[in-house]
């Protein structure tokens, strides 16, 4: 049996001596590579701390002492720990272990929200719960270099700091990276701390060598500290952290138990606020990821477990098709700008970066910033588009709404994982911004439905210059082009074969649409289907062609609650236009993870399901006069 295999819980790793615990890490490694290179998922973050997962769990006893994991993507090593290692065959998988944590899953799991920058904020919650019930015991929480960009770790930082009793020990696990390196002042603060691993590991063996050393060794140790103080204020100023109130510990070797321990029990020992520094490195210990240049394997698909090559060829997806159609704006407009936040890659941005670098703002985590600071771009006479995905603008809802839309300034926002992701679960399928958007006055959301219509409303999107306008489009290969039969205003008729049914598809379910068309046409069903393009502001000539159909049918690929559907029935009425309508939508629910096309089946939306419930609603309704076939195909 393994090491690995012996480990059944924390309790296990106690026991084991340094040798063990080296070995362990050896096959916890290999497990991973083994496991996530047949899975897909964030193989670079979880190399990155192996031995810090097991140091934690060493000198900490989570769950009485709860371990916060800030984003939750580099949680896997936790999960080994706490009995979870046969999960991994079916990490990400529908019915399978989350890849993020997940309460249901285990008592030593906190929180499972996959958005970034939350888990100080978490820890002084924590903290203050364990004050107020008399509670003993630590609350740590792990939080990475890039999710310190995002602000509410600073807001967070400001109250646990307000109180110097509650011990809570924040771990900053510092590999330079989010996906690119980490930008920013703070950035830039923290490697000027991030000395050479080694400089803290020598520090440390010099402390075990002095402390030995009877008489003058621990004042000399005593001194030798003060120095490293006065060395490292002088070449890092860490008075950042203890300015806050907050005492610093590091940097230590992130991958050094030894020390790691050692800092961690300083940390447990002090009994109040305290940073602990590791210098960690992602991808550590598989050479494809370490040396992975755009991102370090921050999160891979199915890959050669030896060359860490991608096995399944990739295909043009809707953000290659946007990353292009961007760099074409940029070289016509010089007035267009580009923002991320810490996702240049995943949001296809790099293309435009290189070509305009000096027209090119990556501000961290910080989408919040990112919209606030567009809207200062657009007073200031540019057009910024900012991308991100579609799960993060809720952090930035009220900055859209406040300081773009209320001064009418032309900011364009391009949601890419839009709709049902996939593999990251519930807090990442983007399935509220059409009900968060159309709270917006005078915004305009276009949901393309192929590639020829992302780049004509991107077009449309760069040229409004009084409001915030909006892009969507899913985690998805982008599939053929659907022609238009005719344009009625700004909405695109796809397909036209009667007027008993209205079918209208948002986005990139126009092809959906058309299939489940010809399922209702072969029970002699007329519909027509049609494509909004943008779905806010509502269309005038939609309602027009909702009032010459008996039955009008919507399917997003978002949350029903305030979505297109109920927008358009809200327009139907406020029009005197009694035709019935029907929504098909997400269930107002959180989703688990899967792949996108379980989840949507799961869902009802799928061509089949969507042509047996028209049907279904049509007999009900009785306004069709056909008889509905019973047996129609599931
Ligand atoms: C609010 C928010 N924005 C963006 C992301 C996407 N994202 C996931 S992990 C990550 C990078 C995190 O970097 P860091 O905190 O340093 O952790 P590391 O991967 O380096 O361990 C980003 C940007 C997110 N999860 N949440
Ligand atoms: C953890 C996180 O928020 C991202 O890394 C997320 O995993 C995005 O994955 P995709 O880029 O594959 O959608
Ligand atoms: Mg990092």
């Amino acid at each position: 049996m393994t090491l690995l295999e012996s480990v059944h819980g924390p309790a296990d790793l106690k026991r084991m001596d340094e040798a063990q615990l080296s070995q362990l890490c050896e096959e916890i490694r290999r497990f991973l590579v083994d496991k996530v290179s047949k899975t897909g998922g964030h193989l670079g973050p979880n190399l990155g701390v192996v031995e810090l997962t097991l140091a934690l769990h060493r000198v900490f006893d989570s769950p009485q002492d709860p371990i916060v994991f800030d984003t939750g993507h580099q949680s896997y090593v936790h999960k080994i720990v706490t009995g979870r290692r046969d999960g991994f065959d079916r990490l990400r998988k529908q019915g399978g272990m989350s890849g993020y944590p997940s309460r249901s899953e285990s008592e030593h799991d906190v929180q499972e929200s996959s958005h970034a920058s939350t888990a100080l904020s978490y820890a002084d919650g924590l903290a203050k719960a364990k004050q107020i019930n008399g509670a003993h015991g630590h609350v740590v929480a792990v939080v990475g270099d890039g999710a310190l960009t995002g602000g509410m770790c600073w807001e967070a930082l400001n109250n646990i700091a307000a109180d110097k009793t509650r011990p809570v020990v924040i771990v900053v696990n510092d590999n330079g990276r989010s996906y690119s390196p980490t930008i920013g002042g703070l950035a830039d603060h923290l490697s000027s701390l991030r000395l050479r691993p080694g400089y803290e590991r020598v520090l440390e063996k010099g402390k075990s060598a002095l402390q030995q050393t009877p008489f003058f060794g621990k004042p000399l140790y005593a001194a030798l500290h003060a120095a490293k103080r006065g060395i490292k204020d002088a070449l890092a100023p860490q008075a950042m952290f203890e300015d806050l109130g907050l005492k610093y510990i590091g940097p230590v070797d992130g991958h050094d138990m030894a020390t790691l321990e050692s800092a961690l029990q300083r940390a447990k020992s002090f009994g109040g606020p305290v940073i602990v520094h590791a210098v960690t490195r992602k991808g550590m210990g598989f050479a494809p990821a370490e040396n992975h240049e755009a991102d370090q394997m921050h999160a891979t698909g199915v890959i050669d477990p030896i060359t860490g090559e991608d096995v399944k060829p990739s295909s043009r997806t809707w953000t290659h098709v946007f990353s292009d159609a961007l760099v074409d704006v940029g070289r016509e407009r010089s007035d267009v700008v580009a923002i991320t936040a810490a996702m240049q890659g995943p949001t296809g941005l790099d293309p435009f970066a290189k070509a305009f670098p000096e027209r090119f703002f990556d501000v961290g985590i910080a989408e919040q910033h990112a919209l606030t600071s567009a809207a200062g771009l657009a007073i200031g006479g540019l057009h910024p588009v900012v991308a991100v995905y579609a799960t993060f603008l809720n952090r930035a809802f009220d900055q859209l709404l406040m300081d773009v839309a209320l001064h009418k300034q032309g900011v364009t926002v391009v949601l890419d994982r839009a709709g049902v992701t996939g593999p990251d679960g519930a807090s990442h399928h983007g399935m509220w911004d059409m009900s968060i958007l159309g709270v917006i006055p005078g915004v305009h959301v276009a949901a393309p439905r192929d590639a020829g219509t992302l780049v004509e409303e991107l077009r449309e999107a760069v040229a409004i210059s009084d409001a915030p306008s909006v892009i969507r489009y899913p985690k998805a290969s982008v599939g053929p082009d659907l022609p238009a039969l005719e344009r009625v205003g700004s909405v695109d008729v796809l397909r036209r074969s009667g007027s008993d049914v209205l079918l209208v598809t948002v986005g990139a379910l126009g092809g959906l649409g058309l299939e489940a068309a010809q399922r209702l046409e072969d029970q002699g069903i007329g519909v027509t289907v049609v494509d909004p393009r943008w779905i806010y502001p509502m269309s005038v000539d939609l309602v027009e062609m909702a009032a010459s159909h008996k039955l009008v049918v919507t399917v997003e690929d978002g949350g029903r609650h305030g979505g297109f559907g109920s927008s358009l029935a809200a327009a139907l009425r406020d029009a005197d236009v009694e035709v019935p309508l029907r929504d098909i939508a997400l269930p107002q629910q959180f989703h688990d993870h899967g792949e996108r096309g379980e989840v949507l089946a799961l869902c009802g939306i799928t061509a089949q399901d969507v042509a047996r419930r028209v049907t279904e609603w049509a007999a009900r309704l009785e306004c069709l006069p056909v008889e509905i076939d019973e047996h129609v195909e599931k």
